[in-house]
């Protein structure tokens, strides 16, 4: 079977667990039966089908707020609500099937939100998130619910889509006991919704199968039922149909969530305050806000807490819940997933996963997270005319709200002083680009995307080098024994009339096919041991490309492989440019090369002098472009008879341009560097 195949396949994930059968539990509801399936009719605009406010906003039947309550009578009916009636769940899918769109309608139903604002999307919060429609960082919200005469606490995580993102997407699990799978009607189970389901069941969280989009006319939902219930052995009669963008069938989720996501009842509210950091981020006025699991106990205003981690105490300024914003409440207590402000502005001591306690009281720290491991490094320079200092504070700040970037001091002799900035992959270290230019307004010349690569030494030593400017030059000189570069599983899932040409497109990334599997009559997953270093070459762009759009694509990290990789290096007039050296596998170096010494060319002024602009690999030169100097008439105000002048003349100029060749570094503007990078 497709399940148990993919089962050994990502075992790795799965060390834990031994049978599928109890990730859904005690489901009875059926909302839509096979008969009437036929005969669907979905109400296409909002508002058609019951909403019904609760909490923050009250309605009457024709969904006008009535009431708002303020937030003394919802921290008063919050604090009555016990810890059995607690869930903390997150929702889980591919990117784009529907997150997002769902979060603001359970919110709307739980009048959290008005369903009448504008502001949709309100769990994406940063402009970045809401320009190109994904999320980035995981949310939280809170919410309350009342069910059969009992108000519960929900907690819910909206976390990212995308492959990048995993850490985020680990982190908010560990603070769930639950998820909603979600699925698009018309695009089906993707390689994505395959990597989450695997993530979230290894992590032991309860499952519910939500097939969401049902109103679009492409909308298969048959074929989806059965590809969930082929691929993750979960009954089609648990299968709930939504449209998130009409709100229909979505009121059905909540009692669903309350009957089959168990409360946090590890959680002991007797004992002292003991807690673990999801997520922070630094506001300019208030300092470092954390986002914080409580285990133990209860924290207030005032509370006196340490760190695990630095040992550093603190005294609580402000604690609540994000309701949707932050809302301060008088305390909070276990099971609960809410902020604190404790009054500190140096982000550097602040660390995810670290424990949070009441001071004077000796605990167990709890479980850490898993450390980020930066598959992308890239140099970043402050651009001409920007302050290094203030540069650096401001990445501090945005680092500590992204805590799976690394940051380390670089120099580079042609760019200056800067960092060296680990990423989790391509399109996060585009996004966190995207983010420095943007909310901070700043401008950096970024250098070229790079892996780290491994050195084995005939002593045994290895050595990880991620700056391509120190990995050593070639083989012969040293005491080196091999090189090995990182290698991902790629996971691609696609309609199988592509099958050849991703084949071909694996093949040409210096890809080994490792499986293919039908998911359904016309969808396949496919598995190729891939090169990290295509990967975030657009790999996943060009597979698009090939696939019509078809495409998606997840991987795991597969370790490392030998391979006859080299330092390109670009020389003009026979000095190394630092900045714009490369790693790269020996059968992309003369091509790459002739590209390269091409188009630095387009970008350097001419010069007074001759330059030549080199390629270099292993060292040998591999390819060569010059830049003829610029010949200054020294004849033009001569008589055409003065013959011994005129040679006297030439000869002059001539040995003026030696000079110039021997003493003449050639200026090169920061501009020429980042129109080239940029170009590549
Ligand atoms: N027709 C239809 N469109 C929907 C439905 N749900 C979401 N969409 C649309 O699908 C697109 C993606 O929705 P999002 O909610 O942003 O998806 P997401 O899963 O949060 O995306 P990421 O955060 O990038 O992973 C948006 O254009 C939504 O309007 C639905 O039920 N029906």
């Amino acid at each position: 079977m497709i399940a148990e195949r993919l089962f050994q396949l990502r075992s790795r994930l799965l060390s834990n667990v031994t049978s599928f059968n109890h990730v859904l539990t005690s489901s009875s509801a059926k909302f839509c039966t096979s008969a009437s399936r036929s005969n669907w009719q979905y109400p296409k605009t909002p508002g058609t089908d019951e909403y019904k406010g609760y909490i923050k906003y009250q309605f009457d039947t024709k969904n006008n707020p009535t009431k708002v309550l303020t937030n003394i009578e919802l921290a008063e009916r919050m604090s009555k609500i016990p810890l059995k009636n607690y869930r903390n769940f997150i929702i889980v899918a591919h990117v784009d099937h529907g997150k997002s769109t769902l979060s603001d309608r359970l919110l709307e139903i739980t009048g959290v939100v008005d369903p009448e604002a504008p502001n949709k999307q309100v769990l994406d919060k940063l402009d970045v998130e809401r320009e190109r429609g994904i999320t980035v960082k995981a949310q939280t919200v809170s919410m309350i619910y009342h069910y059969k005469g009992e108000d519960y606490l929900f907690h819910l995580v909206d976390s990212p889509g995308h492959v990048d993102f995993r850490l985020e997407v680990s982190r908010s699990y560990a603070s769930c006991q639950g998820a909603l799978l979600l699925v698009d009607a018309s695009e089906g189970v993707k390689a994505q919704t395959v990597a989450n389901f695997y993530l979230a069941y290894s992590m032991d969280l309860k499952l519910i199968p939500v097939i969401n989009k049902v109103d679009l006319d492409t909308a298969d939902v048959p074929r989806t039922e059965e590809q969930i219930e082929s691929m993750f052995e979960l009954s089609r009669n648990d299968i709930i149909h939504v449209s998130a963008k009409s709100g229909l069938n979505v009121k059905y989720l909540l009692p669903k969530i309350i009957e089959n996501i168990p409360p946090p009842l590890h959680c002991r509210p007797d004992e002292p305050f003991r807690a673990q950091i999801v997520d922070s981020w630094y506001d300019s006025y208030l300092g470092v806000i954390m986002l914080i699991n409580v285990a133990d106990g209860s924290v207030k205003k005032g509370s006196k807490i340490v760190s695990f981690k630095t040992r550093q105490k603190y005294e609580v300024k402000e604690v609540g819940i994000m309701y949707p914003d932050r809302t301060p409440l008088p305390h909070l207590v276990a099971g609960q997933v809410a902020y604190i402000i404790p009054g500190i502005k140096d982000p550097n001591t602040v660390f995810v996963g670290d424990t949070l306690y009441e001071a004077g009281t000796s605990v167990e720290p709890l479980e850490g997270f898993e450390e980020p491991k930066p598959m992308v490094f890239v140099g970043a320079f402050p651009a001409q005319g920007t302050d290094f200092k203030k540069m650096e504070e401001r990445l501090e700040h945005l680092f500590l709200n992204d805590r799976s970037v690394t940051l380390q001091h670089a120099t580079s002799s042609a760019l200056g002083q800067g960092w060296r900035l680990g990423f989790l992959g391509s399109l996060h270290a585009s996004i966190f680009k995207e983010r420095l230019e943007k909310e901070y307004g700043e401008s950096l010349i970024i250098t070229s995307p790079t892996v780290p690569y491994k050195v084995h030494y005939k002593d045994g030593r290895e050595v990880t080098v991620s700056n391509p400017d120190d990995f050593p030059d070639s083989l012969k000189k040293t005491t080196i024994s091999y090189f090995s570069e990182p290698y991902v599983d790629a996971f691609m899932s696609f309609p199988k009339e592509y099958v050849g040409k991703v084949m071909q497109l694996c093949t040409a990334n210096r890809g080994e096919q490792e499986e293919i599997q039908y998911m359904s009559n016309d969808q396949v997953l496919m598995t190729y041991s891939i090169p990290t270093s295509q990967l975030i070459d657009d790999f996943f762009g060009k597979l698009k490309g090939i696939t019509k759009g078809y495409a998606s694509l997840d991987y795991e990290d597969a370790g490392y492989k030998p391979s006859d990789v080299y330092k390109l290096e670009i020389l003009v007039n026979g000095e190394s440019i630092d900045a714009l050296s490369t790693v790269m596998h020996k059968s992309q170096i003369e091509k790459n090369s002739k590209e390269f010494v091409k188009r630095l060319k387009e970008f350097l002024r001419i010069q007074q002098f001759e330059v030549a602009i080199q390629a270099q690999a292993n060292g040998k030169i591999v390819a060569r472009e010059t830049i003829r100097a610029r010949r200054k008439d020294v004849l033009a105000k001569l008589h055409a008879s003065d013959e011994s002048r005129r040679k006297k003349l030439l000869v002059r100029q001539k040995e003026g341009k030696k000079l110039l060749r021997s003493i003449g570094k050639v200026k090169i503007p920061p501009q020429a560097y980042q129109s080239f990078l940029k170009a590549r």
